[in-house]
């Protein structure tokens, strides 16, 4: 990054007033009437309401449009475990996130928790204030007992966006460029490298999409996950393979499909070069990927690559997903995220992507020519058509799978913001 962004990035956090976020008033309070209806005596009224019948929080208190972000800081974006309160930006950016893109209400939560247990406690004890539960950056393994955990004890969706909004987008891209490369999900080699929260949700909602286990190599910082190592953890045991591979190296070869969710420039040119012909290259790792563009387009003509930045084509992001997940979600009150709901998602994404870009779009992108193709795998995330047509998928996928508390809702499709 130049000077010139970083300052940028800083002022941007400064001004007008620090951080990113402010709360607005929906009703009057001006007049002695006003306040004595918002508080003292009147609020008395709904409290008495709520306590006979919890649903009506839903009609007389902002829980039902109102989302948490929390998160411990233990795994902020690619940087690290830098505690909870390094990790304030991202949280107050992911809820401008679901304002800007899906309309919601959201505050960001850092627990500056001593263990997973505490951490749990704590959001278990706060659950109750909010429609959903978005829970973000936390490192694995805890953050898969810690989600387990979560949707045991609340009741509303507790969703770990670094693992299924991550692994929701990755798998529609995935999909959409398996169609372009001419080949199926069943039949492909897929070597994933990385073994944490988003590598493990991807490589399940790769299988449950269609992809055989099999066929799916799983590489840590130690190499490939065998059935020979006695050093993983239970979460990565479930990937091990009984296989001779051992690195990189050697499960490269002939493979169809590279994921990294890793970390920079793990993936050489001769690697790649060794890959099946049309292949495709997923070089996640944020901010540097495991392969540049540049030199994955020099080595090979014949691959479709993807990477998180904004700054290439094909940018697979979780903010793709999320805010509209949570539309959908709380819009038919439903009481989880569940699979079919995320394939729903997953559908969703994978149709826009299909459908001429509008021209507003376009001219946020430079003017570029944006057509479904090598180059245009998923939506780009100002893509108007995410909010009503992601929201509404899951909103009837949730009805469908009995997870909605409510009926797929009147007033969708929703109007774009
Ligand atoms: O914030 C983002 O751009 C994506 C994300 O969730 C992460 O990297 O942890
Ligand atoms: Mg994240």
């Amino acid at each position: 990054m130049t000077d010139a962004m970083r300052q940028a990035a800083l002022d941007y956090h400064a001004l007008p007033t620090p951080g990113k976020l402010s709360v607005e008033l929906t009703t009057p309070a001006q007049t002695q009437e006003d306040l004595s209806l918002a508080y003292s005596p009147g609020v008395a009224e709904p409290v008495r309401e709520i306590a006979k019948d919890p649903e009506t929080a839903y009609l007389y208190t902002g829980k039902g449009n109102l989302v948490a972000v929390i998160s411990d800081g233990s795994a902020i974006l690619g940087l690290g475990n830098l505690g909870p309160l390094a990790s304030k930006p991202v949280m107050e950016g992911k809820s401008l996130l679901f304002k800007r893109f899906a309309g919601i209400n959201s505050v960001d939560i850092e627990v500056d928790a001593p263990s997973p247990e505490q951490f749990i406690q704590t959001v278990a004890n706060i659950a109750v204030s909010f429609g959903g539960i978005n829970l973000e950056d936390i490192k694995a393994p805890e953050c898969f007992h810690i989600e387990e955990a979560l949707i045991e004890r609340c009741q509303v969706p507790v969703f770990h966006d670094d693992q299924h909004g991550t692994a929701i987008v990755t798998v529609a891209g995935m999909l959409n460029a398996l169609d372009i490369q001419g080949k199926r999900i069943e039949d492909v080699r897929i070597v994933c490298l990385g073994a944490g929260a988003a590598a493990t949700a991807c490589c399940k909602l790769l299988l449950a999409a269609g992809a055989r286990k099999e066929q799916i190599t799983m590489l840590d910082s130690r190499g490939v996950i065998h059935s020979g190592r006695t050093d993983i953890n239970a979460y990565k045991g479930e990937w091990a393979r009984d296989t001779d591979m051992r690195t990189l190296d050697d499960a490269i070869d002939g493979a169809d499909v590279f994921l990294g969710v890793s970390g920079p420039d793990l993936l050489s040119a001769d690697q790649l070069a060794k890959m099946a012909p049309r292949p495709i290259v997923f070089a996640c790792s944020n901010p540097n990927p495991e392969i540049s563009p540049e030199l994955a387009h020099r080595t090979r003509d014949d691959l479709i690559m993807a990477t998180g930045r904004s700054d290439y084509p094909n940018q697979v992001n979780n903010v793709l997903c999320f805010p509209f997940i949570f539309r959908g979600a709380l819009d038919v009150r439903a009481v989880r995220i569940n699979e079919a709901m995320k394939l729903a998602a997953i559908e969703a994404l994978r149709k826009i992507a299909h459908l001429p870009v509008p021209d507003a779009v376009r001219e946020g992108y430079g003017g570029i020519e944006l057509a479904f193709g090598p180059e245009y795998i998923l939506p780009k995330p100002t893509d108007p058509r995410l909010l009503p047509e992601v929201a509404a998928a899951v909103a009837q996928a949730a009805v469908d799978s009995g997870a909605a508390r409510l009926p797929y809702p009147q007033h969708y499709p929703l109007a774009p913001l």
